[in-house]
């Protein structure tokens, strides 16, 4: 089966003072259909770089990229748009939600980019991350658990082949977080769709059917001790 995203080869370096810092050194991975992986690494090992590079938001120095088979390296600036916008969910520890707009709004948002109508898995959504009585409050109204639960649904409207989640429980209580996480998980599930978390929490990190530790600019797979409720 080709898989939804397979990294070859991948060197990513930056400038720091003087010297090239060398982040990703000849990584190569591969995420199929419906597989959830937790990210972890220490601080500064190249975790966000790696998101970045999946989401077309920064290039590596050499090796390649493919995107559901696709060469992506040889994207233009519309590949990546239609790509983000028909293939991609994002969840990040900042909501990034649209204050001015409404629950509903921001929910049906990318299915509004790609004119689709709101459908029968935004009802779905709503109704199993408890936003069906929030629809039109104003996103500045709501909690912080409120606001990721929001941004899950957003995520996932589309039902993408995959989503990027960065620390996405990070301003979250204990409680609030193990909730968000077991419903992002079963939600996915339903919709098949990849998860790629990184995430420095070992109850997260839990919470994924694999998992792989980014060090030396290399990824190797851990042996993953799974919640016992996924
Ligand atoms: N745009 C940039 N310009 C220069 N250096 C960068 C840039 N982006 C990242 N870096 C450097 O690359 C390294 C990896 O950064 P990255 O943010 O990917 O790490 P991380 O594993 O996500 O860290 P953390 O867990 O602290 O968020 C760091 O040394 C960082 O300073």
């Amino acid at each position: 089966m080709t898989p939804i995203v397979a990294l070859a080869g991948i060197k990513k370096s930056f400038q720091d003072g003087s010297e090239r810092h060398l982040v990703l050194d000849g990584l190569t991975l591969a995420i199929h259909g419906g597989e959830t992986i937790a990210l972890t690494g220490p601080s500064g090992c190249g975790k966000s770089t790696l998101l970045n590079l999946i989401a077309g938001f920064d290039t590596p120095d050499s090796g390649d990229i493919h995107l559901l088979g696709r060469l992506a390296n040889d994207f233009t600036a519309r590949d990546w748009d239609s790509f983000r916008r028909a293939e991609l969910g994002m969840v990040f520890q900042q909501f990034n939600l649209l204050d001015p707009l409404d629950v509903r709004a921001n929910i049906h948002f990318p299915l509004a980019l790609n004119g689709k109508p709101w459908n029968g898995w935004c009802d779905t959504l709503i109704s199993r991350l408890g936003l069906s009585e929030l629809l039109s409050r104003p996103i500045d109204s709501l909690s912080g658990g409120q606001q990721q639960r929001v941004a899950i649904a957003r995520a996932l409207a589309q039902r993408p082949p995959l989503l990027l989640a960065d620390e996405p429980t990070g301003n979250l209580d204990e409680q609030s977080g193990d909730e968000v996480m077991a419903l992002l998980t079963s939600l996915a599930r339903e919709s098949n769709t990849a998860i790629l978390m990184v995430t420095h929490s070992e109850r997260c990190a839990a919470f994924m059917q694999r998992r792989w530790h980014l060090s030396g600019g290399r990824i190797a797979e851990r042996e993953q001790h799974r919640q016992a409720n996924v």
